[in-house]
C-alpha cells in the first residue's frame, strides 16, 4: 500500500474512533427526543369517563385551571365493584396509534387530591388488530401500572415498568402468545383513580405529560458503530490485499526482468570468453582456449588405455611465403591450413595455434597409431591442396602419445622434439616422439 494511501487509512481509522467517541457519549447526555402533552394548552386532547357506563355512580368532569387539565371526580364506591373516574388522553384516532416503544421513560407532572391513598392508575391502550377493533374501546390492550404521587406530583415512569392487565385479558380471553406488553401503537392514554378507593371527591390536576427517549437507542448505537468497524476493517484488509497482490506482479515481473538482463550477461560473458580463447586471425583455440579444453580432458590419473595424442604442426619455410609474396598472403595461407586440418579431425579434437606458423592437434582418446595416421593425413592434404599464387605449402608434424603420470608439458616437450626431427631430417615428414 502506497504511504498516502495508509496516511488516508489511519485519518479515517481516527475520525472513526473520534466519530464513535461523540456518538456514544451523545447518546448518554443528549440525542433526547420528548413527546409532550401540555395539560393547558392541549387540554382538548383529554376527555372525562367514569363508571356510569358499567352501572357505577361516580361523576367525572373536566376543567381548565392552574394551567392545567382537571378531573374532578365525585366517586360513589358502592354502587359498581370497580368504581373509577379517569382523565381519557387521545394521542391518535384508531387504528393508528403513537409508537410509545422508541421511548424509555413516562414523566408525569400532577397534583392528586384524594379522600384514600395518594396512588394513581395510569393506562397506556395499545392498539392490535389481532383483537382490537374500531367499535369497543375496551378492545386496545390495557397496559397498566399505579403509582404513588409524590408531594411535588413530579414522578418519571420507566415504560419497561408497564405490564399488560390480568383482568383485562381474562375478560377479553386473549390468547397467551398475545399477552405480551406492546407499546408500538398507542391512540390513547388514561390516567385514573386507583384499584382501591373510598368513596368522596377526588381531584387530578394534569400539568403535563412527556414521553422521553433517545433518537437512538444505545443497542441500535452500538451496533452502528459495529458495523462502521467491520466495514472499515474489510475495506483496510481489501486494500491491503490489493496493494500485496500488486506488490507480488511488481516482484514478478522484476524477477523476470532480472533473469533476462541475467541471461543476456551469460550470453555476453560466453561470447566474450569465446573470444579471449580463439585466435582473431585463424579462428581455432589459442593457448588460453587450449587451457579451458585441457581443464575438461586432462587429468593426471588419465588411465593410459584411455590415450592422448599431440601432433605439433609446424609450416615449413614459411618465413620465404611471408617475403615473397608478403605478409597478407601469409596471413590467408595460415587461414587455410586452419581451415583444411579443422576438416580432418574429429568433433572431440582440438585445434590450436600454438603460435606463428605452429599448430597443435590435441586428440583425446586418440592411441598413438592413430595419432601418427591423423599426422600423415595432416601432412599429405597440406601437400596435396592448392594454395594462393600457385605457391606450394608443406609442413612437418612431431607426434607424442601420453604415457601414465605425464604432464601435459612433457607431452608438448616430446611432440616438440618429434618435430624438430621432422625438420631436420628434411621437413615434409612425420616424427614420433
Ligand atoms: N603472415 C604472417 N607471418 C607470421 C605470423 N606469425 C609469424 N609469422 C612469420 O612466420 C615466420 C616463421 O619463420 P621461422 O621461425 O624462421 O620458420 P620457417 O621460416 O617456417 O622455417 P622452418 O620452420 O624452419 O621451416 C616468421 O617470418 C614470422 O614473421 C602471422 O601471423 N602472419
Amino acid at each position: 500500500m502506497t504511504n498516502r494511501a495508509l496516511n488516508i487509512l489511519r485519518i479515517a481509522m481516527l475520525s472513526l474512533m473520534l466519530l464513535s467517541i461523540c456518538l456514544l457519549l451523545w447518546q448518554h447526555f443528549g440525542m433526547t427526543r420528548v413527546l409532550r402533552i401540555d395539560g393547558q394548552q392541549d387540554s382538548k386532547l383529554f376527555s372525562p369517563i367514569d363508571d356510569r357506563s358499567l352501572g357505577g355512580k361516580s361523576i367525572a368532569q373536566l376543567e381548565q385551571a392552574n394551567q392545567a387539565t382537571i378531573v374532578k371526580c365525585a366517586l360513589d364506591a358502592t354502587a359498581y365493584q370497580w368504581p373509577f373516574c379517569e382523565a381519557s388522553l387521545r394521542l391518535a384516532a384508531p387504528p393508528a396509534g403513537v409508537d410509545l416503544s422508541e421511548f424509555d421513560t413516562m414523566a408525569l407532572d400532577v397534583r392528586l387530591v384524594s379522600p384514600g391513598n395518594k396512588k394513581l392508575r395510569i393506562y397506556l391502550r395499545n392498539y392490535e388488530p389481532e383483537f382490537s377493533n374500531l367499535t369497543d374501546p375496551l378492545s386496545l390492550k390495557v397496559n397498566e401500572l399505579e403509582v404513588v404521587v409524590p408531594d411535588d406530583g413530579k414522578i418519571v415512569i420507566p415504560l419497561r415498568f408497564f405490564r399488560v392487565a390480568t383482568w383485562w385479558v381474562d375478560e377479553k380471553n386473549i390468547p397467551f402468545l398475545l399477552t405480551d406488553m406492546k407499546l408500538n401503537n398507542v391512540p390513547q392514554v388514561e390516567i385514573a383513580t386507583p384499584g382501591q378507593v373510598v368513596s368522596g371527591n377526588y381531584q387530578i390536576e394534569i400539568r403535563s405529560i412527556e414521553f422521553r427517549g433517545k433518537w437512538i437507542s444505545l443497542i441500535n448505537l452500538l451496533l452502528g458503530i459495529v458495523i462502521a468497524w467491520m466495514l472499515f476493517g474489510f475495506i483496510w484488509l481489501l486494500l491491503e490485499l490489493l496493494a500485496y497482490r500488486e506488490r507480488f506482479h511488481l516482484k514478478r515481473a522484476q524477477m523476470s526482468e532480472l533473469e533476462q538482463i541475467n541471461r543476456v550477461l551469460e550470453i555476453q560473458a560466453q561470447v566474450l570468453s569465446n573470444k579471449a580463447q580463439i585466435d582473431p586471425l585463424t579462428g581455432v583455440l589459442n593457448r588460453e582456449g587450449l587451457r579451458d579444453f585441457l581443464l575438461l580432458q586432462w587429468h593426471d590419473d588419465l588411465p593410459s588405455e584411455a590415450g592422448l595424442s599431440v601432433v605439433f604442426v609446424d609450416l615449413d619455410f614459411f618465413k620465404r611465403i611471408n617475403d615473397q609474396y608478403g605478409h597478407a598472403v601469409g596471413d590467408e595461407v595460415l587461414k587455410q591450413f586452419a581451415l583444411l586440418v579443422g576438416r580432418e579431425i574429429r568433433h572431440a579434437d582440438a585445434l590450436v595455434r600454438w603460435g606463428g606458423e605452429e599448430f597443435l592437434v590435441v586428440s583425446p582418446g586418440l592411441p598413438q597409431l592413430a595419432a601418427s595416421a591423423l599426422a600423415e593425413k595432416i601432412r599429405a592434404i597440406v601437400e596435396a591442396a592448392s594454395w594462393p599464387e600457385g605457391m606450394r605449402v608443406t609442413c612437418s608434424c612431431g607426434v607424442a602419445t601420453r604415457v601414465p603420470g605425464e604432464q601435459f608439458s612433457a607431452l608438448i616437450e616430446r611432440a616438440d622434439q618429434a618435430l624438430y626431427r621432422a625438420k631436420g631430417g628434411g621437413r615434409n615428414r612425420v616424427e614420433l616422439g
